[in-house]
């Protein structure tokens, strides 16, 4: 399948790594500079501290046309999708999958002009080092559901992957990333606030009280059933136990974080449900508060 992947960084670059050898794919990336370091040193995935290098075929954001692709893959920030969206232009026909973490994407896909719109989550660790290094530094899986559309456009996509860097197909999108908003909405914030690496917060008694009265807090919001939700949240804590969470690296790096699409998401539906949310509304405005200091306010 002729592939595009929008986005250079971490998940786009561990993406167009492990793609490239089944399906026809072109990274588009922001910068010409990225582009062109691509083009002239090629792709270096670093795991287990192995190296392994490849070339790939790179093409700058302008030149983005989405005629003949049988998938676009679009893997910026969350923050990053509105101007994305506003500088390509899609075709109807032509399927797109959105693997942003968090569920604020969502009111943009309502939005597109698009027939057919697939969403993933995405439980491998990543980090990009630098233009053209990318660090596979959790091993997990990749699931995908149809948010509208034709689904078999994904069975045609995962089919000939080999089973180094699998996928799952879900049946229902909306579960699937209310599980993975949850683990991001417990573990990000707290870990990003309290500057620990995720394993920290079953660890540490006092910081394994605030995680579970968040989940708390947060399962009410959702109305979910408490007891699986929290089988995988330990379970993700205890299998990413050295990662330093997505959120803590932004703060860290003085980046804007995903809060809004994770947190923000969470209040927005607690204010329509019409319930108290003291926790999520705290942690919430400390991620701001750290936010406005990256900008020197
Ligand atoms: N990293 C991880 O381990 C995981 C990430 N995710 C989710 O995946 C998503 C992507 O995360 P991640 O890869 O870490 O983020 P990064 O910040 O590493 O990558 C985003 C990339 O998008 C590029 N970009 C932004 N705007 C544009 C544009 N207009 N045109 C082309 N490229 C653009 C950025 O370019 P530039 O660098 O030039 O600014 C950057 O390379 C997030 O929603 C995250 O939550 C989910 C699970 C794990
Ligand atoms: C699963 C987890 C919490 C791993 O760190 C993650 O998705 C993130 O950091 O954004």
């Amino acid at each position: 399948m002729k592939i595009s992947i929008i986005g250079g960084g971490s998940v786009g670059l561990l993406f167009a790594y492990y793609l490239h050898p089944f399906h026809e794919v072109v990274l588009y990336t922001r910068t010409r500079t990225q582009m062109e370091n691509l083009q002239d040193e090629g792709l270096t995935l670093k795991k287990d501290n192995v190296s392994h290098r490849t070339k790939i075929v790179c093409k700058h954001i302008h030149d983005f046309r989405q005629n003949q692709e049988e998938l676009t893959i679009i893997t910026v920030k969350q923050y990053q999708l509105e101007s994305l969206l506003k500088t390509i232009t899609l075709t109807e026909t032509a399927p797109i999958l959105f693997l942003q973490n968090g569920m604020g994407h969502l009111k943009w896909l309502e939005t597109l002009n698009a027939n057919h719109i697939f969403v993933g989550s995405v439980e491998h660790g990543a980090y990009r080092e630098n233009d053209v290094t990318v660090h596979h530094t959790g091993e997990g899986i990749t699931r995908l559901a149809n948010y509208k559309g034709d689904k078999s456009k994904l069975i045609h996509f995962i089919e000939p992957l080999g089973t180094e860097f699998p996928f799952k197909l879900e049946e229902n999108y909306e579960e699937m990333l209310i599980r993975k908003l949850v683990v991001n909405a417990v573990i990000n914030p707290l870990t990003a606030i309290l500057y620990v690496e995720n394993g920290q917060l079953v660890e540490n008694p006092y910081f394994a009280h605030l995680l579970n009265s968040l989940f708390k807090e947060i399962t009410g919001i959702l109305e979910l059933e408490a007891e699986k939700t929290y089988e995988n949240l330990i379970h993700i804590c205890k299998k990413t136990a050295h990662n330093r969470s997505s959120m803590l690296k932004d703060i860290e790096a003085n980046r804007p974080t995903e809060i809004d699409a994770i947190l923000g998401y969470l209040l927005e539906k607690a204010e329509h449900k019409k319930i108290e949310a003291p926790l999520t509304e705290a942690y919430y405005h400390c991620i701001k508060g750290k936010e406005l200091r990256r900008e020197g306010n």
